[in-house]
């Protein structure tokens, strides 16, 4: 990844890096945040991983190993399906899902949270965000369903792997995840539709004291957050 922004925000005591694979404007993005003096989270259970797309899992682990990352999961096709993965873990322990793929225009494929009841995510996130169900795998052999939801093709963009498995309704979410961002072009009518497929805001839609960049944030069934960030007055805000 290439580190695109950095900015540190004394009054508030943080610092936030933004780091992907391309520009913030075309490419979804990670944001690092440091607190002054904090330097242990909790991951809980609920928070997955980030899918990274590489074109070949079993080169990419070496070059980790050779840097000395941390590989919790050996490369080899998935349990109970073909597509070759690795799991990597950063230096938070924050885990990575390295997915074989042909080259792709946004290689930070996936965001995978788990969830409690799998069709009332769909639902929500169909309704409320607007997303497309792409994909639904269920694996009884291992207990677990997927669902991927996003805005475009898998192979073309970033999307929101949503993970049930059997008979748990609940996660302990932790302290170090925090959020997704996505853009829209009316944050009032996004809390609105939020609100209306039994989300919850918590901001309400306006702007930003100083910056005025227009947001809100939501959480969704199973109290995963996300925040809309109007789309112009985010181009203004990197300009
Ligand atoms: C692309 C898609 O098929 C995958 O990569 S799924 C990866 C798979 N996911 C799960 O097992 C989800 C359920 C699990 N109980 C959880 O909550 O994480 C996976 O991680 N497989 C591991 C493996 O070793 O194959």
């Amino acid at each position: 990844m290439t580190l695109l922004r950095k900015r540190d925000i004394p009054e508030e005591k943080y610092t936030n890096a933004f780091l992907g694979y391309g520009p913030e404007e075309t490419h979804f993005v990670v944001e690092l945040t440091y607190n002054y003096g904090v330097e242990k989270y909790n991951l809980g259970t609920g928070f997955g991983h980030f899918g990274i797309a590489v074109e070949d899992v079993y080169k990419t682990v070496e070059l980790i190993k050779d840097k000395g990352g941390k590989v919790t999961r050996e490369p080899g096709p998935v349990k109970g399906g073909s597509s070759v993965i690795a799991f990597v873990a950063d230096p938070d322990d924050y885990l990575f899902e390295l997915i074989q793929r042909k080259a792709t225009p946004e290689p930070l494929c996936q965001v995978m949270l788990r969830v409690g009841d799998l069709d009332r995510s769909i639902h929500y996130y169909k309704n409320a965000f607007g997303m497309k169900l792409l994909r639904k795998i269920d694996r009884p052999e291992y207990k677990y369903t997927l669902a991927m939801l996003g805005y475009a093709p898998e192979e073309e963009t970033t999307v929101l792997e949503l993970t049930y498995n059997y008979g748990v309704t609940e996660y302990d979410k932790g302290n170090a995840y925090a959020q997704i961002a996505i853009g829209t072009d009316d944050v009032y009518k996004t809390a609105e539709a939020v609100r209306f497929f039994a989300g919850k805001i918590t901001r309400e839609p306006g702007p930003l004291p100083g910056i005025k960049t227009k947001i809100t944030a939501s959480l969704d069934p199973d109290g995963w957050k996300t925040v809309f960030v109007d789309n112009a007055d985010f181009l203004k805000e990197l300009e």
